[in-house]
């Protein structure tokens, strides 16, 4: 398979409300969507990063850059096929959501025109996926009741609140007495806390949460092995595990027992696939985590999700969660759900009025 040409496309999605988290708040999901034209036919993908470099150190316009002055000239010459790519930019160092961008739009591309879902491709066993939410930090307590009461009558199976100093225990305890002991229950800090902060930490502890997501720095393995090592509530890992190389590093060091997949974050759907068989070889679970994706961002994290070791419900929430209106059609909840989609490659294609109407600005980069 050839490379013809690659067209990139920024699109800003206004979300239904103010998403908190202790890294800032997101009002509108600025993404940047990549088509790759083969001789084969096209494929689609989304990149992960931000606008800013709060979550990761890559940002949407740093991404666009390395992908048009980098990594898709050094694929022009390639007979593309999914595994080709990661070697072929292996000599380009880090950018990860950039490069996961250009081998899954190149992985969709192959998959279309061989009529085979990514689902099927990755080794997917479900059909359908429980799911999980995030729960931004919100101004008052009753609001976050009211926000975590309208989740959970749409049916997720799992609440994952937002945390931060100042904004943990007491939010933590009123979900817990309001909707009681059956409801999954975790939380993310975004790695807002400090070493010092264990023994605050440990006071979760009481509420039977699932797991503590990233309490510290993304490169403090230490900190948090040491906090697994005095509470009882498992540790999870995300923004520190961007290779399967640092799953085994972190699973090691006893610094988590359970890890968030992102395939952005570690450079694609079969390093993430990697991480899934490296977890799974140590016993630990794993779910897919979530970054305000597009359509098309969702649709192939669901595909990933529906994989064996994948048994906690993760953060690829319904489309109505984040949005009015998406690039493609929504994603909807049916009976706590969201079906894994069957169809060639990633399986949804942009609706082209809603893509149009959504674009902030296109490039086309040729051959
Ligand atoms: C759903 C969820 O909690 N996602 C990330 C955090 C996050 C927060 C804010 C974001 C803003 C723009 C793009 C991605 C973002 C991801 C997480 O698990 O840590
Ligand atoms: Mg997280």
């Amino acid at each position: 398979m050839k490379l013809e040409g690659v067209e990139l496309r920024r699109v800003a999605l206004p979300l239904v409300t103010p998403f908190r988290t202790s890294l800032g708040t997101q009002t509108v999901r600025d993404a940047l969507l990549v088509r790759v034209a083969t001789d084969e036919g096209e494929g689609w993908a989304e990149c992960a990063a931000e606008d800013d470099p709060t979550y990761s150190p890559e940002y949407l316009e740093g991404a666009a850059d390395v992908i048009r002055r980098f990594l898709v000239p050094a694929l022009f010459p390639i007979d593309l096929d999914p595994a080709a790519v990661a070697p072929a930019l292996r000599h380009l160092r880090g950018h990860v959501m950039a490069k996961s961008a250009v081998e899954t739009a190149v992985l969709d591309a192959w998959l279309r025109a061989r009529g085979v879902s990514l689902a099927a491709y990755l080794g997917a066993v479900r059909r359908s996926l429980p799911v999980g939410v995030s729960v931004g930090i919100t101004d008052t307590i009753d609001e976050l009741l009211d926000t975590v009461d309208r989740h959970l009558a749409a049916g997720y199976a799992r609440v994952k609140l937002k945390i931060e100093p100042g904004w943990d225990l007491e939010p933590v305890a009123r979900v817990r007495e309001t909707f009681g002991a059956d409801v999954m229950l975790t939380v993310d800090a975004n790695t807002a806390y400090r070493p010092a902060d264990a023994r605050h930490l440990a006071e979760l502890d009481a509420y039977g949460l699932a797991m503590i997501e990233q309490p510290f720095a993304p490169d403090d393995l230490h900190a948090h092995a040491r906090l697994a090592a005095m509470i009882g509530t498992p540790i999870c890992l995300d923004e520190s595990i961007t290779s399967a190389r640092d799953a085994v590093t972190a699973i090691r060091q006893g610094a988590c027992s359970i890890i968030n997949i992102k395939p952005g974050r570690v450079g694609g759907y079969l390093e993430a696939r990697r991480i899934h068989d490296v977890a799974a070889a140590h016993g630990l679970p794993v779910w897919c985590g979530g970054m305000l994706e597009t359509g098309l961002g969702r649709a192939a994290n669901l595909a990933l999700a529906a994989l064996p070791g994948f048994t906690l419900p993760g953060d690829i929430s319904a489309t109505a969660r984040y949005y009015e209106r998406d690039v493609t059609a929504p994603f909807t909840l049916v009976n706590g759900e969201l079906a894994v989609p069957a169809g060639p490659g990633i399986g949804v294609t942009p609706e082209p009025s809603d893509l149009e109407a959504l674009t902030t600005a296109t490039e086309w980069i040729p051959a």
